[in-house]
């Protein structure tokens, strides 16, 4: 990255970026539309201008920069993360910077379904399904010690465009993450994931409360305000096999 996107977070949301019309002739109607909402979105446009993967990156970093949950020395699992946008903000934010070889030296660990392109402080595990016993297997392999400080999750099922049936695969794939954070999550530790609102969000908000000591909901900014998409953010993980309760 050309510089530190801690940086460009500080001076956006302000910023406003124009895009000429010319790519939209040929389209019509909703690509159209789409067409015009994505080149004039102005994290789209940071993103490109900051080499970050996708612009996904803003929200991490907003969440990040509100709750400091990614510091030096930290050990990050990041479940879904194609193209590797919240990973580029992991490795940032858990490796100290400077040349001093006592600073803290952070783990990303990140795995999804599909290849992801090397970034360097990151190990990926892909393709790999996160709720494959075996991918279980290995992440409790690669991360040092066995467990992760945080676990980070922006996985989004394959899009049927029925609205009900991608909540539920969603909130699923969100509870087979806890189902699995026993033997992974640090005591302590965090867990921020991607949520839709809708009917089964109750159930993973429950699970959170219990085993988790303060729980919040968040909306970053660049998650778009048309989009029922939130974030749950859960602090200082109650349990931990083997690590007493
Ligand atoms: C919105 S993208 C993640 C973007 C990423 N956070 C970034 O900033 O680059 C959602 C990802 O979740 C992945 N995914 C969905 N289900 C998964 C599963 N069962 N195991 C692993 N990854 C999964 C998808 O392949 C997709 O790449």
């Amino acid at each position: 990255m050309a510089r530190s996107l801690k940086l460009v977070w500080a001076s956006f949301p302000r910023q406003r970026f124009h895009t000429g019309g010319s790519c939209l002739k040929g389209r019509t109607g909703a690509e159209h539309l789409w067409l015009v909402r994505h080149l004039r979105d102005p994290f789209v446009k940071a993103a490109k201008v900051e080499s970050c993967r996708c612009r996904s990156a803003f929200k991490l970093l907003e969440v990040n920069e509100r709750y400091r949950i990614l510091r030096p020395g930290l050990r990050v699992l990041d479940c879904g993360a194609a193209p590797g946008a919240w990973s580029q903000v992991a490795v940032q934010s858990v490796n100290a910077a400077g040349t001093d070889p006592r600073a803290p030296v952070g783990f990303v660990l990140g795995v999804d379904l599909l290849h992801i392109l090397p970034l360097e402080g990151a190990t990926f595990l892909c393709p790999a399904d996160v709720t494959d016993p075996r991918t279980f297997q290995r992440i409790r392999e690669l991360l040092p010690a066995g467990r992760a400080d945080v676990i980070l999750s922006d996985m989004a099922p394959n899009a049927t465009g029925i609205r009900g049936l991608d909540h539920d695969r969603l909130i699923s794939l969100c509870l087979s993450l806890l189902d699995m954070a026993p033997e992974v999550l640090h005591r302590g530790g965090t867990f921020l994931c991607k949520t839709w609102a809708g009917s089964q969000s109750h159930r993973l908000q429950r699970r959170l409360t219990e085993e988790f000591q303060k729980t919040r909901t968040v909306k970053p900014e660049a998650s778009r305000k048309e989009s029922s998409e939130v974030y749950l953010l859960a602090t200082q993980y109650r349990r931990g096999k083997g690590e007493g309760l």
